[in-house]
């Protein structure tokens, strides 16, 4: 199988990065050239990649093509490609639908709209794909796990939660300033708060079958730090600000 790669940005790096150290099968990766510095970079660090400046020369050559321009971009070029029906096409783009995807490409090609994140350079964190496909479900669960969803505007709340990664590494970065602040090394603290908050993150998976609230609740003693924290930060308006600027991302995703 042959994979190839329309934009050769930030999400394009970290799921080569994580094809190339999994055990999906494929002969060989074909990326477009641009953008040049991140594609030679890719292809200096694993063997089975070729670069080309033309994007229907990938499409030729492929059997899944992965769409991972902007939308900005992908509205201007995808409907100048021809693509095949024998093809997969996976589209990581975060707002072009399905339906503008299947108008653009034309001939009935699998067309499958998927949200890799950046951890999947480390083979981990979820892919949602809309509509569900077992031969791309088998695909990402070998560098994270798949989520199947199978109506599109579901996925769209899927989206909006992913608005949440930078605020996530700013909650870290504001914690661990505040530990440097009152004099702990920056690499103590941030050891300290990472390795924190990665425990957990892997408690909460390991107990993902009981509601989250449980964990909420276990994790406080009666009068204790834990339920201050908590009290504090609703009171003050923290978790209702974190809704309402997921309702506000998810309004901006639903145009
Ligand atoms: N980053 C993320 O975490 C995620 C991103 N996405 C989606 O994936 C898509 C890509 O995102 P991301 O990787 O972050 O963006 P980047 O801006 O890092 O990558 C986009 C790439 O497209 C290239 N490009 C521009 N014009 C063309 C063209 N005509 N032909 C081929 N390539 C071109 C750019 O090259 P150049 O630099 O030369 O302009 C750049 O390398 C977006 O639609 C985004 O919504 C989806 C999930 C997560």
């Amino acid at each position: 199988m042959k994979l190839g790669f329309i934009g050769t940005g930030k999400i394009t790096s970290a799921v080569i990065t994580g094809i190339c150290s999994s055990s999906i099968s494929y002969n060989k990766i074909i990326i477009s050239e641009r953008n040049k510095s991140t594609s030679s970079i890719l292809k200096k660090k694993f063997k089975k990649i070729t670069v080309s400046k033309d994007n229907q020369e990938i499409i030729n050559s492929c059997d899944w093509i992965f769409l991972s321009v902007t939308p900005a971009v992908g509205e201007k070029i995808i409907k100048n490609l021809k693509f095949r029906s024998n093809q997969t096409v996976i589209s990581f783009i975060s707002t072009i639908t399905l339906a503008q995807l299947k108008k653009a490409i034309k001939v009935k090609a699998k067309i499958i709209r998927a949200i890799p994140l950046p951890p999947i350079s480390l083979k981990k964190g979820p892919v949602p794909i809309c509509p569900p496909n077992k031969k791309v479900k088998d695909f990402f669960n070998k560098i994270g796990t798949t989520v199947e969803i199978k109506n599109e505007k579901s996925s769209i709340n899927f989206w909006s939660t992913s608005g949440m990664m930078a605020p996530f590494y700013e909650l870290l970065r504001v914690m661990t300033d505040w530990l440097v602040k009152r004099g702990v090394k920056r690499n103590n603290a941030q050891k300290y708060i990472t390795s924190l908050f990665l425990a957990l993150s892997e408690d909460a998976v390991v107990n993902s079958k009981k509601d989250l609230k449980f964990l909420v609740k276990e994790s406080q003693t009666p009068k204790g730090l834990n339920e201050q924290g908590v009290k504090e930060l609703s009171r003050a308006g923290f978790y209702k600000s974190l809704e309402k600027t997921l309702n506000s991302i998810h309004r901006r995703l639903n145009k």
